[in-house]
Formats: C-alpha cells, structure tokens, sequence
C-alpha cells in the first residue's frame, strides 16, 4: 500500500519514513508504519532569508548594472500593492498583468522620479506566487537608486537577498529544485547550447523525467508493501513481487543510461576541454589565436615559441570551450622547453578532444612521423566509451602544398586541411568541431535531458545502488527500506525533501534581483 499524509498543519510534512537522517523523527504509528515528521517551511525560515509569508516585502534592480536604457525594479511580497499605489499617480492600481504608464514620485518629498511603465502581478499568478510588481524605469543610475530608496522608505520593504525571488518562486511550489538550477543557468548562459539546454531545464524535463521515475518507484514499493502486509491472504493477486522487480530492472538500465551521458551535461555546462597539440611549428598558437578571435598566444617563426599551457574560454560552433595552447612535442631540448613539453602532455590527458595539428608540407619529418605514431595512433586505438578522448586530425599550412595535395609522406588517419594564413579550410573544421562538440557535450536540440550537476549525478547513482540493495536483500523489510531510499534520491533530485544546505549552494548562483 502506498502511504502519503497531508499535515493540515502548514509547517510540517508527513513522508514515509525514507530518510535515515532524521531518525530521532521517526515514531510509530498506529497501523505499524514509521512515519518521518520533518520541518519543512520551519527550517527554512531559519537559514536567514524570511521565508514567504511571514511578512516581508523583498524589492531589487531586476536588470543588469550600469547605464542603460530601461531598467527593471521588481518588488514581491504583501505591502507590493501598498507600495505600488504610494509611489505612483494615479493612486489606484492598474489593470493586472497590463502594462500602464505612471508618474513615479518620492512619498517623502513628493519630489517626481520618472515616468515609467508599471507592471501589478497580484499572487498566486505571478513569478513568485506573491504579490509581485514591475517598474520599467528609464536606465540612468539617478532614477534607478531615487527609486530603490523611494521604496525602502515604505513600511515593511527591505532590498531583497541574492536568488531571494527565486526561492519564494520554488518555496511557492512555482518552480521545482531542477527548474530553478535551468534558470540559473539561463542566466549565466553563453552560448547557443548552453542557452537552449537551460531552457530545457527551466520547462521542467529534467523534473519530469524523475517525478516518472519515482512513480515507478512508488509502485514497486506498493507491491512490496502489498505482500508484507497481505501476502498470506488469498485475495492477492499473483506475482506481486515479479511485478516489483521487472519495474525496478527496467529504472535501473534507464538510469544506468542516463548517468553513462552525465559527463556530457557537465561539459556543456562548464566547458569541453578542447587541446591543441602536435610537433614544434606546426602552427598550433595561430590556431588557437583564430579560434578565438584574439591574440592569446606568441607566434613566431621560432620552433618551442609557446612553453606555459595557456587556456582560453571560446565559443566554438555554440558550443562553450576552454580551449589550451601548449608547447610542440618534442625531445631533446633545454630545461625550460622540457618542462613546457610536461605541461603539454599533462594537458593532453585532460582533454575532451584533442586537436591534434601537423604542418602538411613538414609531413616526412621524424617530429611529424613521430607525434603520428604516439599521440595520433594512441589515442585512435582507444575503445569507443563515453571517457574516451577524441581527436581531431588537422593539417596546417595548405598554402605551402602544390595542388596535387600532401606529398609522399606517411599513411594519414582521416584529417582537414587548413591554412591558417589564408584561413582556407576553415570552415570545415568549424563544422567538424560542432558535430565532435555535439558528442562531447550532448546536443540539447536533439538529445534527451541531459544531467548539468554534479548533485544530479549523486542522486541518480545513490539511486541505482539503492536498487542494487533491493534485489540483494533476503528480507522483505529491507528491501522495501531500499526502495524507499531510491525514492529519497529522486524526491531530493527536485527539491522534494530538500535540505537548507543544498538550497543556499543552489540560490547562491543567484545574483541579487533574481
Ligand atoms: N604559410 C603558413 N604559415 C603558417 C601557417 N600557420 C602558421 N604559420 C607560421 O608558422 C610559424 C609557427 O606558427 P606558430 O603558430 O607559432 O606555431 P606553434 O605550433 O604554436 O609553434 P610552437 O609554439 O613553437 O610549438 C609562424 O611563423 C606562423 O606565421 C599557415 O597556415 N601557412
Ligand atoms: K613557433
Ligand atoms: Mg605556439
């Protein structure tokens, strides 16, 4: 049997008991299940920002920074209305969800500020489910501070917090844990993929795909529970328990293959690492200097030029990338040039792709032939799995070939030809980048939700092992314990269950206003 309570009381909530932090919660209860009591809106209230209701008005700048042409001052809580109606003429409030043109004037002095545009949200139907307020001001620091003071002056509004409005939206049931990393991620987006797999997350996929499979949980469990407690009866249906075990097989391969692509989400949240490398010359630096539109490197006729690593953010096809510089491998030279080829080869370990560079008119030398048959040939032998490297074959210096093309030299890999001097060439290798980024980082306009956290990746994998200890256990009892902590993880997934400390690392992306 599947239990589930509503506490009429608003402060607590009543889970069965799937959560071993809170063992000193856990009492009895009458029909022989354990209940866990946990605070939910109480604790909250604790961790320094007020929770909803309990009186506060929150108000920020909304918009960016900095003089610009319209700023956004949004305000959310009980006194939104009051405030609204004090600082504006006509007094009365404008039609809701209506944008309406209002003189905008100090309470103190009377003194005017702007004519602005303002927005009246009244709650549940608005961002964060409270009364909430939108003041489109003209952009100049002067009307934008004359306002944020003229509203601190009003009884019972105080400047909000960083992510305050976001966690009313979530405390407000508006937007699951899941939803609210998608906005903070939307946010903070940019590149194209990055923006459109936070979208993604903001519609709620992600959330919904685990409220899925927690239901499957939820029924397994119900079968589980189902024979302890009715299995000698006669009027249980047959194979209850079979039935519980083919739903927990089938979540365990559909999470298994979610978590085999959570690498990816990773990446496209915080960058693929994108590594050039190949033999001294081969024109690694202009390259990389191209790739990102700036002069990040020294290029010189000079073979060792570049010694330190040197990374730079770029957006490569959409796709976010920190994209490494590092010296030309080879033996045999002084300390200072060996200690770079270190680096070189250390970097190289780390990389998502290796772009592996030559210079197409030096191809029979023994750097090339050497750097063909050690980087290029190790790293083509790998078996094909998620954690394997992947690389990009390119042959620099076109311009230098006679135009039958590369001359007698060794047997090549696949590869590109690019002249970095004439930039011919270069926009196959922006296509060839896309297609390997799209493998590396997942491609969020085709590929299922992709798992962006770390904190995703625990719960899916805390899950999995939960199910494991499922189909171990001997004892029935246990065995529903462990279905009740594979469903503990995707609850807390969401935000279901959440505690304080995840909440504050979650809201901390935040800026002040969102
Ligand atoms: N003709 C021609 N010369 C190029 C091309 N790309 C780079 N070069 C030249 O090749 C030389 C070496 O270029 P770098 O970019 O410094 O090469 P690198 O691989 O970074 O060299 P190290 O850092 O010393 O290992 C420079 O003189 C560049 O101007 C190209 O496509 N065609
Ligand atoms: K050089
Ligand atoms: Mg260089």
């Amino acid at each position: 049997m599947v239990h589930s309570l509503t506490c009429p009381h608003p402060c607590f909530l009543l889970v069965p008991a799937s959560e071993p932090q809170f063992p000193h919660l856990q009492t009895p209860d009458p029909g022989g299940a354990v209940w866990n009591v946990r605070w939910a809106l109480c604790t909250r209230r604790s961790s320094g920002a007020p929770a909803p209701g309990s009186g506060a008005t929150i108000f920020a700048l909304s918009s960016g920074q900095g003089r610009c042409g319209i700023a956004v001052i949004r305000t959310s809580g009980p006194a939104s209305g009051h405030a609204l109606r004090i600082l504006t003429a006509p007094r009365d409030l404008p039609l809701a969800r209506h944008a309406s043109l209002r003189l905008l004037s100090d309470p103190r002095s009377g003194e005017p500020l702007d004519r602005a545009l303002v927005l009246w949200f009244p709650g549940p139907q608005s961002f964060t489910g409270e009364d909430c307020v939108e003041f489109h001001v003209h952009g100049g620091p002067a009307v934008v501070s004359g306002v944020l003071q003229a509203l601190g002056s009003v009884p019972g509004l105080r400047p909000a917090e960083a992510g305050e409005f976001t966690r009313r939206a979530f405390a407000n049931g508006k937007l699951n844990l899941t939803e609210v990393e998608g906005l903070a991620d939307l946010i903070h987006a940019e590149t194209e993929a990055q923006r459109r797999q936070a979208l993604r997350q903001l519609d709620g996929e992600l959330g919904h795909l685990c409220r899925g499979w927690a239901e499957t949980v939820t029924k397994a469990l119900a079968h589980v529970e189902a024979y302890i407690d009715f299995g000698e009866d006669d009027n249980l249906e047959e194979g209850v328990l079979e039935q519980a075990d083919i739903k927990v097989r089938a979540l365990e391969v559909a999470l298994g293959a979610h978590l085999r692509d959570a690498r990816r989400g990773q990446r496209l949240r915080s960058g693929a690492h994108v590594v050039v490398t190949g033999p001294p010359n081969a024109g690694k630096s202009s390259l990389v200097n191209l790739l990102s539109r700036k002069p990040v490197s020294i290029v010189s006729p000079e073979p060792g030029t570049t010694r330190d690593v040197l990374e730079t953010p770029v957006d490569l096809a959409g796709f976010p990338v920190l994209l490494s510089d590092t010296a030309g491998l080879r033996e045999g030279v002084g300390p200072v040039e060996q200690e770079g080829v270190r680096r070189a080869r250390e970097r190289l370990e780390q990389a998502d792709l290796i772009l592996a560079m030559l210079d197409a008119s030096d191809l029979a030398s023994p750097s090339s032939c050497n750097f063909l048959a050690t980087v290029v040939a190790s790293v083509g032998a790998q078996s094909p799995s998620d954690s394997s490297q992947r690389l990009l074959l390119v042959l620099n210096k076109s311009d230098l070939l006679s135009p039958e093309g590369p001359g007698p030299g060794p047997d090549l890999p696949p590869h590109l030809l690019l002249s970095c001097l004439t930039g011919e060439g270069l926009d196959g290798l922006l296509e060839a980048l896309r297609k390997e980024l799209a493998a590396v980082c997942g491609d969020p306009s085709t590929d299922p939700p992709l798992l962006t956290r770390a904190r995703h990746q625990h719960h899916l994998q805390g899950c999995l092992d939960a199910l494991g200890h499922y189909k171990q256990s001997k004892d029935l009892a246990l065995a529903a314990e462990a279905l009740r902590v594979a469903r503990g993880h995707l609850t807390r997934l969401t935000g279901g269950g959440g505690t304080e400390e995840i909440l504050d690392i979650i809201f901390r992306d935040f800026c002040v206003g969102k």
